[in-house]
C-alpha cells in the first residue's frame, strides 16, 4: 500500500467529514427537523466539497494541469452552495446573478489559467482571487444571522476562519504572480503552506457545519417558544403567556415600579353565535374580536385570549378611572363594528370586569376580584363595563 503524505492523509480527513456533514444535513431534511430546502444545499456543498477534495487527491497522476484547474474551478461551487442555502433560510435576497458570474469566471479561470496552455501561474493566480472573493463574501453573509442567533464568540468562531482563508488563497494569488512557475505546489504535496491551508479548511469545514446545525436548533428552538406562547386562531398570545405576563406585572408591583389593571371581557351570547351561524363562524368572529381588542390597546397592553371566548388585558400605569375608560372604549369599539358576513353583518358585543392590582395580590386573588366584577357585568344586562367592589 503506497505511503500517505501528511497533505493526503489531511484530505482524507477533510473528505470524511465532508461526507458525514452532508450525510448529517440530508437525514435532518428527510426527518424535517430543519427546513428542507437550506439543509439540501448544505448537504450538496459538503458533497461538493468531498468531491472537490478527493478528486484532487485521486487525479494528481493526471498531471498538475488537472489538479490545479479541476480544484480552482470547482471550488467556488462550495462557497456558493452555503451562501445559497443561508440566504434561502434567512430568506434573504440571493445575488443569483453574482453567482452565476463567479461560477463562469471559475470556469474561465481553469479553462484559459491550464486547459487553454496559458501560464500556469496566471490560472492559479486568477483562481485563487476568485475563491478568496467567495469566502469573503460567504463571510459576510454568515456575520449577521450567526450574530443575532450565537452573539458575536460565534461570529469571531466562524467569520475568522473563512477570512484567514481568504487571506491564505489571496497569499497564494500573490505568489503564484511573485514566485518562479512550479513554485506553489498542489495541495496534495506536503509543503508548510499547503498544512496550514489543510488545516485551516479542516477546521473551518467542521465550525461551518457546526455552526449551521447550531443556528438551525436555535431557531427551532424560538420558534417552538413563540408558538407556545401564541394562539392558533387569534394569533394573540395565550393562556401561558398571559400568566406569565401577569406573574411579571405582580412582581413589579411588588418591587414598588409601578400598578396595573386586569380586565376581564367575555363575549356576549357567543353560545348563540355557534348554534345559529356555526362553528367556523364563531372561530371567525373571535379573530374579528381579537384584532379589534389590539387595535383598541396601547403597545405597552397586553391582550391574549384567556381561553374559550374570553380575552385578558394587562394594562400598566393606569389608575381604575383609566382602566374603567380603557374598557369602556373596547366595548364601544366591538359593539360598532359588526363582523361583515357578505352583505349581512353580525353584531357582537362583550361584556368587561375590571380590577386594579394591589400590592399583597396574587394572580388568584385579582383574577377572582375581576371574575366577580365581570360576572356582575353579564347579570347586569351584558354588554357593559363593571368595576371590582
Ligand atoms: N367557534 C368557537 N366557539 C368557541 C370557542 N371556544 C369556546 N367557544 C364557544 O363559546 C361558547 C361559550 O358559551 P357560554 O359560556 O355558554 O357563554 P355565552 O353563550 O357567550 O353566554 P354569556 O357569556 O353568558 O353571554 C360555547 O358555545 C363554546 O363552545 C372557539 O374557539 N371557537
Amino acid at each position: 500500500m503506497p505511503r500517505l503524505s501528511l497533505a493526503e492523509l489531511l484530505m482524507g480527513v477533510i473528505v470524511l467529514q465532508q461526507a458525514l456533514a452532508a450525510l448529517m444535513w440530508w437525514l435532518s431534511a428527510r426527518v424535517q427537523v430543519v427546513p428542507r430546502v437550506p439543509a439540501l444545499h448544505w448537504a450538496a456543498a459538503a458533497l461538493w466539497a468531498a468531491g472537490v477534495v478527493g478528486c484532487t487527491v485521486l487525479g494528481q497522476n493526471l498531471g498538475l494541469a488537472f489538479s490545479h484547474s479541476f480544484t480552482n474551478m470547482m471550488a467556488p461551487g462550495v462557497f456558493i452552495l452555503l451562501r445559497l442555502g443561508l440566504q434561502i433560510l434567512l430568506r434573504a435576497p440571493r445575488q443569483d446573478g453574482e453567482h452565476a458570474l463567479v461560477a463562469m469566471l471559475a470556469v474561465a479561470c481553469a479553462w484559459g489559467g491550464h486547459l487553454g496552455g496559458a501560464p500556469l501561474f496566471w490560472g492559479i493566480a486568477t483562481a485563487s482571487l476568485l475563491n478568496a472573493y467567495c469566502l469573503l463574501r460567504l463571510a459576510q453573509t454568515v456575520r449577521l444571522p450567526v450574530r443575532q442567533e450565537l452573539g458575536l464568540g460565534a461570529v469571531r468562531l466562524v467569520v475568522w476562519p473563512l477570512r484567514a482563508l481568504a487571506g491564505v488563497f489571496l497569499l497564494r494569488a500573490l505568489l503564484a504572480l511573485v514566485v518562479p512557475p512550479g513554485a506553489v505546489r498542489p495541495l496534495y504535496v506536503d509543503t508548510p503552506p499547503n498544512i496550514i491551508v489543510l488545516t485551516i479548511m479542516m477546521t473551518l469545514g467542521l465550525v461551518m457545519h457546526l455552526v449551521l446545525a447550531l443556528c438551525v436548533a436555535l431557531r427551532l428552538v424560538r420558534r417552538l417558544h413563540r408558538l407556545s406562547r401564541q394562539d392558533a386562531l387569534t394569533l394573540l398570545p395565550n393562556r401561558r403567556a398571559a400568566d406569565e405576563h401577569l406573574a411579571r406585572l405582580l412582581a413589579r408591583l411588588r418591587a414598588g415600579q409601578g400598578g396595573f389593571a386586569l380586565a376581564l371581557a367575555d363575549v356576549d351570547h357567543f353560545k348563540r353565535v355557534n348554534d345559529q351561524q356555526g362553528h367556523a363562524i364563531g372561530d371567525r368572529a373571535l379573530a374579528h374580536l381579537a384584532a379589534q381588542l389590539r387595535a383598541q390597546a396601547r403597545p405597552v397592553d397586553l391582550v391574549a385570549r384567556f381561553g374559550g371566548e374570553e380575552f385578558v388585558l394587562l394594562l400598566p400605569d393606569v389608575d381604575a378611572a383609566t382602566a374603567r375608560a380603557v374598557a369602556e372604549r373596547q366595548r364601544l369599539a366591538v359593539a360598532a363594528e359588526p363582523l361583515r358576513l357578505g352583505a349581512a353583518a353580525l353584531p357582537l358585543s362583550i361584556s368587561l370586569g375590571v380590577g386594579l392590582a394591589r400590592a399583597d395580590d396574587s394572580a388568584e386573588s385579582l383574577l377572582a376580584r375581576v371574575d366577580a366584577a365581570l360576572y356582575r357585568a353579564k347579570a347586569a344586562g351584558r354588554n357593559r363595563v363593571e368595576l371590582e367592589a
